[in-house]
C-alpha cells in the first residue's frame, strides 16, 4: 500500500483517480490546487503525487517543485493534455518520474503507477544507492551507429583504462548512466563497486552523510557509525549524478575530497584516504550554473577534466530504429510474448518522432505498448497521441476563436466546431467508430458519449 496525493482542479478527474487508487489498496488524498498540496506534502510521507500539468490559473510544475523541496524521494506523475508535451519533458528534467497524455488508458496509468512506486522502494531500499552493474538499466553497452554516438563510445574507451575524473553532460534521458556504467565496466577495476547516487534526490540535511559518512552520535539520528559512498566505492567508480544540485557546503567538502582524494566522515575527528574514480553528470548547463554563482567555479574545473556530451536523440536520428528494435526484443521477453511485433504504421510513427525526452521517452513508450498489445502484432493504435503525429489544430483554432465585436454565445460555438469534427472523422472512417476514437484522441466510450450529445450516427 502507498500514500498518493492526487492533484487536480477537475473534481471529476479527482474522484475518478480517488476510487480508481483505493480499489488498488492505496491511501488517497486529493487536492484541487497548489496551496493544498503543497500543506499536504509538506506533512512529508507521500510515496506518489499525481498531479495535472493544468491546474485553473496554477501550474502542476509549481506543485512538482513544491513537492520535491519538502521531500525529494517522492515520485511526481505527470498528467497532461497532450499539446503540452515540451512542458511535460520540462516537468521530467525537473524530476517527475514520468508523465502521462490524456487520454490515458486505465491499464496504463497502472503500469505507470507500478512503476514509479517500483523505483521508489528500490530507492528507498537502497539508500539511493544502486551498487554495481546492472540493476537498473541493463548492460552497460553503449548502443548506437550514428557519428555522435561512435565518437562517444571511443572517448569512453580512451578514457574507461585511466582514472581520469568524467564530467557527462547532456539533457535528460540521453544515457548518461549507461555511459557511467561503460566507463566503470571498461575500466581496469571493473570488479570493484560502481556506486550510484542521484545528488538531487537528497534531502540537503542528509546529503553529506551520505558521501562522507557519519560517526555515531554526530546529529540527530545518526544512531550508528556509517561508510560513506567514496568508502563504499572502494577503488571502484563513485557516480554523482545529477551533481549541479549539491549544496554549496557539500561542494567545498567535494572540491576538498578530489584535491587531496581524501574526506572525512560528519564528527570524524580524521581524514581517510579513497581510491575510487569519480564520474559526474549533469542535465544543467554547468558554466551558466557557475555564472549565476550557483556552482562552484573551483569545483567545475575539477569535475570537467574531460567532458562527454551525450547528443540529444534528434540529433543522431539513424540511432532510433535501433533502440526500438531493442526495447522491443527487451519488453517482449520480459512479458512472456518473445514473437511480439509492429505492424508497419506503428513501426512507421514510431521512427518519425521526435523523442524530446530521448531514449528514456522511446523506451517508456515501448514498454507502454508491449505491456498493452493484447497479441503479437502492436497495433499503431496503443501508441500515445504525440507519437501518432495527433496535433491539436493551431491555425484553424485561432481562427475560429475570433471574438465578433457583437460578442458570441461560447457553448453554441464550441458546440458547433465539435459536431463539424465529429463529422468529418466518420466521413474520413467510413462511420467505423473506433477508427474515429482513435483520430480524435478520445476514448471510444468518450466519442459514443459525444455523437449521442449531438444525435449522430
Ligand atoms: N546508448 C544507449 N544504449 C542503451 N541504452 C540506452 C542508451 N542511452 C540510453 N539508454 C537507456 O535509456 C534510459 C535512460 O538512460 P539514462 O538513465 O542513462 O539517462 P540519463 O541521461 O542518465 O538521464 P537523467 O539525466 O534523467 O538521469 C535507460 O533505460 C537506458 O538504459
Amino acid at each position: 500500500m502507498a500514500a498518493i496525493l492526487v492533484v487536480d482542479d477537475e473534481r471529476s478527474m479527482r474522484e475518478f483517480l480517488e476510487i480508481l487508487l483505493q480499489k488498488e489498496g492505496h491511501e488517497v488524498a486529493t487536492a484541487a490546487d497548489l496551496p493544498t498540496a503543497r500543506a499536504r506534502a509538506g506533512q512529508g510521507d507521500l510515496d506518489l503525487v499525481i498531479t495535472d500539468l493544468r491546474l485553473g490559473r496554477e501550474s502542476g510544475l509549481d506543485v512538482l517543485q513544491a513537492v520535491k523541496s519538502a521531500s525529494p524521494a517522492t515520485e511526481v506523475l505527470v498528467v497532461t493534455a497532450f499539446a503540452t508535451t515540451d512542458t511535460a519533458v520540462q516537468a521530467m528534467k525537473l524530476g517527475a518520474y514520468d508523465y502521462l497524455q490524456k487520454p490515458f488508458k486505465v491499464d496504463e496509468l497502472k503500469l505507470v503507477i507500478g512503476k514509479a512506486l517500483e523505483h521508489r522502494a528500490l530507492l528507498a531500499e537502497n539508500r539511493v544507492l544502486r551498487h554495481r552493474v546492472g540493476q537498473r538499466g541493463g548492460d552497460p553497452e553503449i548502443l548506437g551507429t550514428s557519428a555522435a554516438i561512435t565518437e562517444v563510445r571511443e572517448l569512453v574507451e580512451k578514457v574507461a583504462p585511466t582514472r581520469t575524473t568524467v564530467l557527462v553532460t547532456g539533457e535528460s534521458g540521453t544515457g548518461k548512466e549507461v555511459v557511467a556504467r561503460a566507463i566503470h565496466a571498461q575500466g581496469l577495476r571493473a570488479s570493484e563497486p560502481f556506486v550510484a547516487i542521484n545528488c538531487g534526490a537528497i534531502p540537503e540535511g542528509l546529503i553529506e552523510s551520505e558521501l562522507f559518512g557519519h560517526q555515531k552520535g554526530s546529529f540527530t539520528g545518526a544512531t550508528e557509525q556509517k561508510q560513506g559512498l567514496f568508502e563504499v566505492a572502494g577503488s571502484g567508480t563513485l557516480f554523482l549524478d545529477e551533481v549541479g544540485e549539491l549544496p554549496p557546503a557539500v561542494q567545498v567538502k567535494l572540491l576538498r575530497a578530489l584535491q587531496e582524494r581524501k574526506a572525512r566522515r560528519v564528527g570524524g575527528a580524521a581524514d581517510y584516504a579513497f581510491g575510487a574514480r569519480i564520474v559526474a553528470a549533469t542535465n544543467r548547463e554547468l558554466e551558466a550554473e557557475v555564472r549565476a554563482g550557483r556552482f562552484r567555479e573551483d569545483l567545475f574545473y575539477r569535475l570537467n577534466v574531460i567532458q562527454l556530451r551525450m547528443p540529444p536523440l534528434r540529433e543522431r536520428r539513424e540511432d532510433v530504429p535501433i533502440f526500438v528494435a531493442h526495447f522491443l526484443a527487451r519488453f517482449a521477453a520480459e512479458v512472456g510474448r518473445p514473437r511480439a511485433r509492429l505492424a508497419p504504421e506503428a513501426e512507421r510513427l514510431l521512427l518519425a518522432y521526435a523523442y524530446p525526452g530521448n531514449v528514456r521517452e522511446l523506451a517508456n513508450v515501448m514498454e507502454r505498448i508491449v505491456t498493452l498489445a493484447d497479441g503479437e502484432v502492436i497495433e499503431a493504435a496503443l501508441l500515445p497521441p504525440a507519437v501518432r503525429g495527433a496535433q491539436p489544430l493551431p491555425q484553424a483554432a485561432t481562427a475560429a476563436a475570433a471574438l465578433p465585436e457583437v460578442g458570441i454565445d461560447l457553448q453554441a460555438h464550441l458546440d458547433a466546431i465539435e459536431r463539424r469534427i465529429l463529422e468529418q472523422a466518420l466521413e474520413r472512417t467510413g462511420g467505423v467508430k473506433t477508427e474515429a476514437a482513435r483520430l480524435l484522441s478520445l476514448t471510444f466510450r468518450s466519442l459514443r458519449y459525444r455523437l449521442a450529445k449531438f444525435g449522430i450516427g
